[in-house]
Parts: structure tokens; C-alpha cells; sequence
């Protein structure tokens, strides 16, 4: 049977955002598993409809609420269908028509006929989608305590997915770069591109010139320096973003991730690059440096860079699905995971060493309480804060009073948003 073309993105779209919703995947793993099949073209349409969908959630379902006289149930096929067909009208601007000639025949014996109705009556209207997606209210209440100040910035952030931030391996090149590529300069040695680029087409990915990184994400290994081959432990570090970094800058990177998939991505990151780094794979909690010749201790590492596994909810602009999966479960997993990987991390540097943890949540228990935690005076092995300078920031950021980093995705709008992170860099107590 000759199937409509198009059918098939938004079958896929269709199985990636039931496995978001259903089993709580990320999108990166629905999305590898729904499209395996599909052309490149498939693939990526099926994943801006996704995004959309789960950018936009609250509000397309109160358009869909207001013409329907029994509110469809919030798990009906027909819900998430629709949800679909009105994210293509109002956010990616597909035809009409074409949209249900792809979107009914996913309701195989389903309300079809009500469904149709929805969409025309919808139609009719202008866009129920405003300038800011309204957030979940779990999401909603959550970051209202949090960031009270910074709400609507966030929020607003949310509304557009965000643009291609690249970190260059050779900083004396970024000019050249950003030339030859179209780009900004974010900062030296790294650029910013408009999204919607094929990233394995650019100039300088074959020959691993950069890789892709917010800007954001680029700050915690910024602030270890020049290595000058002195030791730093990347603990967590696939699919290898910052170990890149830190080999670019010198430092003799022993680079350890528990996920042998993820771990895959980083040598073939490092393979790419030309860079060199000792890969281990271990669970940090079971794991422990070898030791010295005299077998009695390991001297420490020079610098631990702890990136550490989180909710990642900073990276709501490019990972929607954050929005809805991540509960406080979720956090107080996380959050109990870090503390053990931190209190590791402690015991295994050298008593002149730095120490960066860093987290991509804009959920405090996750950063500023860590932190806290950490340079209790109660706390054997404590930590103090090497506290972080405005100067070693890009574009005027600014510590908090504890000399932590808190960015946001509301931050830095003008040219296009950047990743919420949390950085603390400590010394030894
Ligand atoms: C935030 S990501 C790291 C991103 C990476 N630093 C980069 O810049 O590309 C967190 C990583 O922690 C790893 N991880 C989670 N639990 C771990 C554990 N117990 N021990 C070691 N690695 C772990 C995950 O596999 C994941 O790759």
C-alpha cells in the first residue's frame, strides 16, 4: 500500500511523544528509536513537530478545550493528534490540508470525524499560541519559587528553539571561524550560528575544527585554565563536550562516564578532533583512582571537573520534554546521586586542587544547595569555594555573593538565549 507521503514523520512523531508522555523517555531516546527508519528529511520534521508540541502543550490544549464540549481525555489519541496538526498550522506554518492528510489517518478507527471538526473549527480562529508558552503548573509553581524575578524571562525563552553554539579547538582561529562559517562571536573561541543548519555539512566538522556546545555549557571547564599537562578528572564526561575542551587547553584528561553508549560518542568525538584523552568506563560510586608506584595512596588528580547527571531542566529550550517528565522524584533522585558522586570527587584531589561542579538545572537542590552541602563546616574532607570572578565570564555575566554561577535560558536574549546552568569551583578545606 502507497502510503501519503509525510505519513510517516508523523506516525514517528506520533510514537515519540506517546513515549515521552507514557513512559517518561527523554525525546533524545524516543527520537532515536521512533526514526531509525525514516530519511534524514523524516526524521528531523517528525522532531521540530515533537518539540513544538511539547514547547506549546498548555497552550494548544486550552484551544483544544474551548471547542470541544466533553473534554477529550488528556491520554486520547485524539488529543495528542491533534496537538500535532495545530503545532504544524501555528508554529511551523504547513498547509492546511496537507496537515490532515497526514494527521486523521494516524486515528485508525478513532474519532476521526471529531477530530477534523476540532482542527477546522481552530482554523477559523487566529493562533491560540501567544508569545510565551504558559508552563506546566508543576513546572509553573516550581520555578516561581525558585526564580520569582526571573520567571517570565525563562518562560519567554522557551517560545523559540535555540540557535548553533560551536566551541573551537584552536581560540587563535575564532575570527577565521566565524568567517568561514557565518557565525558570531560569542566569546573567544566560540560562535554562535542560526539554527537550522546541518551540522555534519559545515565547514570544520570532518576535520573536528568544533563541536557543538551551548555557551553556557562551555563556562565550567573555562574556569579550570590552561592545563600545562598537570592531571584533571572529567567524571562525568560523555559524549565528551568538555573533555575537548580540556585537552584543547592542555590538561592531561582522564575522562570516565558509566554509560558504554555515551562513551562510544566521546571517543568518536575525540577520534574526530585529534584529540587524546584516558577513557574509562565505571559507575563513579564503585570506581577509584589507581594507585601511585609506592601502592600506599593516589596523589590526587590536579582538577576534578564534576558535570555532574541531573534533571538537565536548563536545557528546557532544547529538550522540551523536560517540561513534563521531570518531577520532584525525579529531583530527589538526582539530587541524591550528585551528593555521593561529590563526596567521591572530594576524597580524590590533590590537596592543591580545584574542584568545578556544574549542573544543567535551573532546580536549586540540584545546584546551590549542592554547593552549600559542600563547604559545610560540619563535613570532614569539606570544601571551600574558590569563588568565580566577573572576569573569567563571558558577556558580563556575573557571580552570585557566594562567587557561584547561576545562568538561566532567559539570559543572554538578544542573541539568542543561552542553556541554565549551575557552576561552583571549591579547594580544599
Ligand atoms: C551531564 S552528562 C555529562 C556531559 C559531559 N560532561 C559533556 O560535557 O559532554 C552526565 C553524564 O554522567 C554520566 N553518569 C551518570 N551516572 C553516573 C555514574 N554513577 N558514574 C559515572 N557517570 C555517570 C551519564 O552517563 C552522562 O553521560
Amino acid at each position: 500500500m502507497v502510503e501519503t507521503s509525510g505519513l510517516p514523520a508523523r506516525r514517528a512523531c506520533l510514537r515519540m511523544l506517546d513515549a515521552v508522555s507514557r513512559r517518561g523517555d527523554t525525546l533524545d531516546v524516543a527520537f532515536e528509536q521512533a526514526t531509525r527508519n525514516l530519511r534524514p528529511a523524516d526524521a528531523g520534521l517528525a522532531r521540530a513537530i515533537a518539540s513544538e508540541v511539547l514547547r506549546w502543550l498548555v497552550d494548544l490544549d486550552n484551544a483544544i478545550d474551548s471547542v470541544t464540549r466533553q473534554p477529550l481525555a488528556p491520554d486520547a489519541k485524539a488529543r495528542m493528534v491533534l496537538r500535532m496538526m495545530l503545532a504544524q498550522a501555528w508554529r511551523l506554518g504547513s498547509p492546511a490540508h496537507a496537515i490532515v492528510a497526514t494527521g486523521l489517518p494516524l486515528l485508525t478507527g478513532g474519532p476521526r470525524r471529531l477530530t477534523h471538526g476540532v482542527f477546522s473549527t481552530l482554523m477559523k480562529r487566529p493562533s491560540a499560541l501567544g508569545a510565551t508558552p504558559t508552563l506546566p503548573a508543576e513546572v509553573q509553581a516550581r520555578w516561581q519559587d525558585a526564580w520569582p524575578g526571573r520567571l517570565p524571562f525563562i518562560a519567554a525563552a522557551l517560545a523559540e528553539p535555540p540557535p548553533l553554539d560551536l566551541t573551537l579547538r584552536e581560540f587563535a582561529q575564532t575570527a577565521d571561524w566565524a568567517a568561514r562559517l557565518d557565525a558570531s562571536v560569542l566569546d573567544e573561541g566560540h560562535l554562535r550560528l542560526a539554527r537550522g543548519r546541518n551540522v555534519t555539512d559545515l565547514p570544520g566538522y570532518a576535520e573536528g575544527a568544533w563541536w557543538v556546545q551551548d555557551i553556557a555549557a562551555s563556562i565550567p571547564a573555562r574556569l579550570l585554565g590552561s592545563g600545562k599537562g598537570r592531571s584533571v578528572l572529567d567524571l562525568c564526561a560523555a559524549p565528551g563536550g568538555k573533555t575537548m575542551q580540556l585537552c584543547a587547553a592542555g590538561w592531561k584528561v582522564t575522562a570516565l562516564d558509566s554509560s558504554a553508549r555515551r562513551l562510544a560518542l566521546l571517543k568518536d568525538n575525540l577520534r574526530r578532533t585529534g584529540l587524546a584523552a584516558h577513557t574509562i568506563q565505571a559507575d563513579a560510586r564503585d570506581w577509584a583512582p589507581p594507585l601511585d608506584d609506592d601502592r600506599q595512596s593516589h596523589g590526587g588528580f590536579d582538577a576534578i571537573l564534576l558535570d555532574a547527571p541531573c534533571t538537565a531542566t536548563g536545557t528546557c529550550r532544547r529538550h522540551p520534554d523536560v517540561l513534563h517528565r521531570i518531577s520532584s522524584r525525579q529531583i530527589a533522585d538526582q539530587t541524591l546521586l550528585q551528593a555521593d558522586l561529590l563526596t567521591r570527587a572530594r576524597q580524590w584531589l590533590a590537596p592543591e586542587g580545584t574542584l568545578v561542579y556544574a549542573v544543567c538545572s535551573l532546580e536549586p537542590e540540584e545546584g546551590e544547595q549542592q554547593a552549600q552541602a559542600c563547604v559545610s563546616p560540619d563535613l570532614d574532607q569539606g570544601l571551600v569555594t574558590d569563588p568565580i570572578r566577573a572576569e573569567e565570564l563571558p558577556f558580563g555575566l556575573e557571580p552570585d555573593d557566594q562567587g557561584w554561577v547561576r545562568t538561566d535560558p532567559g539570559m543572554l536574549s538578544e542573541p539568542g538565549g543561552m542553556d541554565g546552568f549551575f557552576i561552583a569551583r571549591f579547594k580544599p578545606g
